[in-house]
């Protein structure tokens, strides 16, 4: 387990952590998403004891990491830009780990096994692409066997196949009863391997609860629905707060209305609708409009279009748009 507890970090002029409550908890993987620079990676750090707290603290299994006597077989970290020297193997370098922290040999030949690496572990690590770094990486981190595991971007730069395994291995090590915490921009990927969320920004925690939750909590109603007046209903359906799509022939996908408000439209319209179905609404929805406010840099991403098929934030209906004749 991972409790933090009023956790700040102040650089200069700069919070980069502003004073964070929350636990992270065995048995799940618990995903941490935030936009850049909002605090993700040096909370880990904190956590890991490379960054001391400006204020509040942070243990691991009930202890700050510097007070474990052996941190490895406790906690197990794959940080960006870890350092491993270039002219060392992957074998080499286990090796020299596990030799520091009193882990047995045979351990490293398990984790080359478990991590894919058996084919290169006598390779220099200079000539190691971005994946197989990746995968030394997770290697160091499960070489104590730790009961609690994090991974900042763990699938940061790995092959379709490499975020599959990581996938697995996640859930794998949560299904043991182990704590894991790991952090992803990729929303699609951390959708199907995280079972509770962390989100942060600006240094503030902005949601902490189920994945589930977090979407159904931020995203709007959606619906598919077709018809064969798909002009006449975006029309009628208009308003403030809605969005439509007609990303197909007949096809009109409502973002802001749920499906009983949007039946009792048409029928009221004598509009007919030969497909109504209610659709969830996506993690990175629900992130977006959780993070919309907290984001440090984001790229202007255009106005919306009007034309048929792309994205625009109706504008209020005109009175006379409600009464479409047939
Ligand atoms: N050593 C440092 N000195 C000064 N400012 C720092 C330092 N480390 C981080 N920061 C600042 O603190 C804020 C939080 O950075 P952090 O790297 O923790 O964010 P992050 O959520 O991990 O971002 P990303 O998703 O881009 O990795 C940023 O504004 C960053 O510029």
């Amino acid at each position: 387990m991972i409790q933090a507890i009023d956790l700040a970090k102040v650089y200069g002029d700069k919070t980069a952590v502003d004073g964070v409550t929350f636990t992270v908890e065995p048995g799940r993987v618990t995903g941490f998403l935030g936009p850049n620079g909002a605090g993700k990676s040096t909370t880990m750090r904190m956590i890991m004891g490379l960054d001391a707290p400006t204020r509040g603290t942070v243990t691991v299994n009930g202890a700050p990491y510097a007070k474990h006597k052996a941190p490895l077989r406790e906690i197990g970290a794959l940080l960006e830009a870890k350092a491993v020297h270039p002219g060392r193997t992957a074998f080499s370098h286990l090796s020299a780990l596990a030799a520091t922290h009193g882990i047995p040999a045979n351990r490293v030949h398990e984790v080359i096994e478990m991590t894919g690496l058996g084919a290169v572990a006598k390779k220099k690590v200079k000539g190691f692409s971005l994946g197989m770094g990746q995968r030394l990486g997770i290697a160091a981190a499960l070489l104590g066997d730790p009961q609690v595991v994090v991974l900042d971007e763990p699938v940061n730069g790995l092959d379709p196949e490499g975020v599959v395994w990581v996938r697995n291995l996640v859930k794998y090590l949560a299904s043991t009863g182990r704590t894991v915490f790991l952090s992803s921009h990729l929303m699609s990927e951390m959708a199907q391997t995280a079972d509770h969320l962390i989100v942060i920004g600006r240094g503030k925690i902005l949601a902490d609860a189920p994945i589930q939750d977090v979407i159904e909590s931020q995203g709007k109603a959606r619906a598919r629905v077709r018809t064969d007046r798909p002009e006449d209903l975006s029309r009628l359906l208009a308003r403030s707060g809605v969005t439509i799509q007609a990303p197909e022939h007949e096809v009109l996908e409502v973002s802001g209305l749920d499906s009983r408000s949007i039946a009792q439209i048409a029928l009221d319209n004598r509009v007919l609708v030969y497909e109504l179905t209610p659709l969830q609404a996506s993690l990175e929805e629900a992130y977006m409009q959780l993070t919309k406010d907290e984001v440090e840099y984001r790229s202007d991403e255009g106005a919306a279009s009007g034309h048929p098929g792309g994205a625009h934030a109706a504008e209020p209906a005109p009175a006379e748009a409600q009464e479409v004749s047939r």
